[in-house]
């Protein structure tokens, strides 16, 4: 299938248990819980996205043909050996699109794969690192993985309800906006508070890389 990208970059991963390591970021084109538009912003799913995901105009987007296409261009954002080759595929919702044929694709470039998603699809097998960040209001389809990290906070999805779910490892994100300051004062009341949870802070913004 044919795949819609809105930018690619190499930079630091900034968030959660992988923070700090290099990895090619892949942005795919759309989410299902927003439509990417200011003007649908309040009306959405998802109402705190700090990401514009529309459309493939991004540096190193566009729309890629086969799944061997793409891989190649990632193995090129790489631009090093074959060594800790690390891709994130993110969005909007990469769920939308990432496939079998990908997976495999991205493998045979020698990558270890990880995906930024807001779980209300499922994974499809093959992925190394799952990374689900769930969004009130919505069903969680993809109930296991590598890494929960939840926005914090969202009145209507309290840390407690992701108690039995099946993760290595629970991340609170404080909600970036103009509250950033007091969410981020009480992830960290929060996690004092609840040692399950560690915090996980967007080290890309504070330094100002992609
Ligand atoms: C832009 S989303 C794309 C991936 C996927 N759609 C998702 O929501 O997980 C990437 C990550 O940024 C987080 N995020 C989005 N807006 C944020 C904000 N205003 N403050 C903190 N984290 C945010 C998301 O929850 C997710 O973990
Ligand atoms: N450096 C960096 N780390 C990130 N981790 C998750 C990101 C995302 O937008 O999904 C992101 C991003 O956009 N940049
Ligand atoms: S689900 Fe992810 S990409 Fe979609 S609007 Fe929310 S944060 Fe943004
Ligand atoms: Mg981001």
């Amino acid at each position: 299938m044919a795949y819609s990208v809105k930018e690619m970059f190499k930079t630091l991963q900034g968030e959660g248990a992988q923070a700090g390591r290099a990895a090619v970021f892949c942005r795919f084109a759309g989410c299902n819980l927003w439509s990417g538009r200011e003007e649908h912003r309040a009306d959405a799913q998802c109402r705190f996205c700090d990401t514009d995901f529309v459309g493939t105009d991004g540096a190193g987007g566009g729309r890629f043909a086969a799944a061997a296409e793409l891989a190649r261009a990632i193995a090129a954002a790489w631009a090093g050996d074959r060594a800790r080759r690390f891709v994130v595929f993110t969005g909007g919702e990469p769920l939308l699109q990432l496939d079998a044929a990908l997976i495999d694709a991205v493998h045979g470039e020698g990558f270890e794969i990880a995906v930024e998603t807001n779980g209300t699809l499922a994974a499809p097998d093959g992925i190394d690192w799952i990374c689900v960040s769930p969004k009130a209001g919505t069903a969680l389809s993809q109930r296991r993985g590598q890494e929960l990290k939840l926005v914090f906070p969202q009145p209507d999805l309290m840390p407690e309800a992701m108690d039995g779910l099946d993760f290595a490892h629970f991340f609170l994100q404080p909600m970036d906006g103009p509250e950033r300051a007091a969410n981020t004062e009480a992830a960290v009341a929060y996690c004092l508070s609840h040692p399950r949870w560690r915090l996980s802070l967007q080290t890309h913004k504070m330094i100002g890389i992609p």
